[in-house]
């Protein structure tokens, strides 16, 4: 998508339309078509019919599907000849899909076949693949770490959902070799899928989604252990369970083999969060035991501060978007130093646009949203040496923008 269709949406016109008229990348391959690979190819589909999408499934089952839907233009194994054809010959984006146990395979497969375009993912932790791109890849600076933060508990294509991603937080981690526009492109694909950009420094990914998703599944893993124990072979316990319980344990229905994956590969971070967590649920036990009503009460309310304020979905306001521009003279990596500024102090960047104005010489315009806090990112800007212009646009302005 354009910045300037993305400025017409803004200003209300069909973002439908708008996404259809140029999709960043126009060849895109999908490898593992399950859950999350096979809700992107039908997002694809849907949102930006130009692309071609190539599935690559080890499932032949699953890739029938996919074609059948017609979410791939093609869905073929990994040893069919046409996958090779398709990164030697017109391959843009590489989007890996699978499990992480299968990612050294398709890097391997991306350097002998001399693919130097861009990678992303859609893994989970971030532990094996920054190590394996590095190795592997024979441009490691165009891969770009991603991991939408949106899924289900269910397993393969049967779940796959076009809207999977609408309104989801899509991590993206570039860094201080990531060339702009392969962000910009990046930032205005996950746009295309009705997704929020978030972006995070790479080293903190894995420690970040220990606390908000792979803790949490375990402690949901750990609450049905605690019932299972406790029922009986007419399973009345679980007849009991309200709302409560089942909204805290939908995800342990996950695949054990994919958590199980995806814990050894952040096991560290996943480790100190289960003993933190330990350590919390060992304090409600030690106040209970001394009779500690203020301790108990405490941690309640604490955590039910917290929870409240958990963002609700945001609907930005298009009444109220604002124009950052930062020169961006001989400095690499400042698309990403800006972004993932923007993105720590709750800034959402509803697009990315680069004005090459000499050799070496642009300006980076992003337009933001009504959200986060624009003081501390003014000032985090400056404090990291940026010059920066602020201006609110008008969504009249946007209106007129081709
Ligand atoms: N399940 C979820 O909610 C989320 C999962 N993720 C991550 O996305 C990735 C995919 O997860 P899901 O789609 O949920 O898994 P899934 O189990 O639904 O699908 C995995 C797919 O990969 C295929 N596959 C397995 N090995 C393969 C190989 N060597 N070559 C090609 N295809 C292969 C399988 O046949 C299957 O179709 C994982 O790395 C996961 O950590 C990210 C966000 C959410
Ligand atoms: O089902 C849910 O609510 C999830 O939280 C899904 C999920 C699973 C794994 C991820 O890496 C990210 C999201």
């Amino acid at each position: 998508m354009t910045d300037s269709a993305e400025l017409s949406a803004a200003a209300g016109a069909d973002p439908v339309a708008a996404d259809r008229a140029a999709a960043p990348f126009s060849s895109v391959a999908v490898i593992g078509l399950g859950l999350i690979g096979a809700s992107l190819a039908a997002a694809l589909a849907d949102k930006m019919p130009d692309v071609r999408v190539f599935g690559v499934d080890t499932d032949a089952a699953t890739c029938a599907t996919a074609a059948d839907r017609g979410w791939c233009a093609v869905a073929c194994g990994p040893d069919d000849p046409a996958f090779r054809a398709f990164v030697e010959d017109e391959c843009e984006l590489v989007v890996i899909a699978t499990p992480v146990a299968a990612v050294d395979d398709y890097l391997g497969r991306l350097r002998d076949w001399g693919y130097a375009g861009v990678v992303t993912d859609t893994i989970s932790t971030k532990g094996h693949i920054l190590a394996a791109a590095e190795a592997l890849l024979p441009a490691p600076a165009r891969y770009v770490p991603g991991h939408p933060m949106a899924g289900s508990e269910q397993n393969g294509i049967a779940g796959a959902r076009t809207d999977l991603f609408e309104g989801a937080n899509w991590i993206l981690c570039p860094d201080e070799r990531t060339a702009p526009e392969d962000f910009q492109h990046l930032h205005e694909f996950v746009r295309g899928l009705e997704a929020r950009v978030v972006s995070l420094h790479r080293e903190e990914h894995d420690a970040a989604v220990a606390i908000v998703s792979h803790v949490p599944h375990m402690v949901a893993s750990s609450l049905m252990q605690l019932a299972s124990a406790h029922a009986d072979d007419t399973g009345s316990i679980m007849r009991l369970a309200a709302g409560g319980f089942k909204d805290t344990t939908r995800i342990a229905a996950g695949s054990p083999k994919l958590w199980c994956g995806i814990a050894f590969d952040n096991a560290e971070a996943l480790g100190e969060g289960l003993a933190e967590m330990a350590a919390i649920l060992e304090s409600f036990a030690a106040a209970l035991a001394a009779g500690d009503r203020d301790t108990f009460t405490r941690l309640l309310a604490e955590a039910a501060e917290a929870r409240r304020a958990l963002p609700a979905a945001w609907v930005p306001s298009t009444e109220k978007l604002l124009e950052v521009r930062i020169p961006m003279v001989n400095r690499t990596g400042v698309v990403a130093e800006v972004c993932t500024i923007a993105s720590s102090v709750g800034c959402n960047i509803q697009s990315i646009d680069i004005d090459h104005i000499s050799e070496g010489n642009a300006v980076l315009s992003l337009i933001l949203t009504d959200e986060g806090d624009v003081g501390q990112l003014s000032l985090q800007l400056i404090n990291a040496g940026f010059s920066v212009s602020f201006s609110p646009i008008m969504p009249k302005e946007y209106a007129h923008v081709d």
